[in-house]
């Protein structure tokens, strides 16, 4: 049987005496891919948030798998550059860590030649890259990357989830991801959550597509782009290679 990694029941959060989520019902099973869509400002990164105990309900309950293993890729994280600092180092962050387990990591991410190189050199697709590895470190069973692919063009995002896919493949781990990218990030979903203060739809990306309340919250547009994207990405996958170079070179 699967098993339930993590499971909000009824789940409400308050900040400065604002409800921000209410009655949030949502669970990961081991090895899935959920992605979370929504307008600016729904939700989305306080529901990862709660999802790492960053964040305490104010209502209902956030139930974590004993033990669970937690990645989390932020959405913004901001080097000084006038600090410097190699990849190898930053992946020591707060502790330092043996050469061995940051090439695993960042073969994982898909950057294996990344180790010796000054962070804010990098470039965008290479630094989301190295934030992979980072929360690839301790080999999670959940994944949470909010808004990973900001800044990225569109072959550098389609890239990005394709590794993103790859990762679940090689590692087995259930992954929730929060992307605008909607044609993008929905194609490579199992299952996808809208929110907006609360969830207004979910099921699978065609399923939520098609829904009223998803269509009321983005217009029927997607659906084209995201048909789009289904064709093309239908045929990508040779050229991840490709892709993930056009970023790190
Ligand atoms: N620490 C905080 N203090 C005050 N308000 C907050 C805090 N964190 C989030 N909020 C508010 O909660 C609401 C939801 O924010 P959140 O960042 O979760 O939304 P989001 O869907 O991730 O938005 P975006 O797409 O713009 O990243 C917003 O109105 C935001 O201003």
């Amino acid at each position: 049987m699967t098993k339930t990694l993590i499971s909000l029941k009824d789940m409400s959060i308050r900040v400065d005496g604002r409800t921000i989520l209410e009655h949030v019902n949502a669970s990961v099973s081991e090895g899935e891919i959920v992605t979370i869509v929504g307008p600016n400002g729904s939700g989305k990164s306080t529901l990862l948030r709660a999802m790492i105990g960053a964040v305490s309900p104010a209502q209902g309950t956030v139930k974590r798998a004993t033990g669970l293993r937690i990645g989390y890729v932020p959405q913004k994280l901001a080097l000084d550059a006038a600090l410097p600092m190699t990849v190898q180092r930053f992946l020591g962050l707060p502790k330092r860590i043996p050469a061995r387990d940051a090439v695993k990591a960042l073969d994982i991410a898909g950057v294996p030649d990344l180790r010796e190189r000054q962070m804010t050199k990098l470039s965008g697709g290479q630094f989301q890259r190295v934030l992979l590895a980072r929360a690839l470190l301790e080999s999670p069973q959940l994944l949470l990357l909010d808004e990973a692919t900001q800044g990225l063009d569109q072959p550098g995002a389609a890239a990005f989830y394709e590794r993103i896919e790859q990762v679940r493949r090689d590692l087995g781990c259930a992954i929730v991801m929060v992307s605008h990218d909607l044609h993008v990030v929905m194609a490579a979903s199992d299952r996808v959550l809208c929110l907006n203060g609360h969830i207004c739809c979910e099921g699978s990306p065609n399923t939520v597509a098609d829904a009223p309340e998803y269509r009321a919250l983005f217009g029927s547009g997607t659906k084209g782009t995201m048909a789009l994207y289904q064709h093309r990405h239908s045929h990508s996958h040779h050229h991840d290679h490709h892709h993930a170079q056009d970023k790190t070179h």
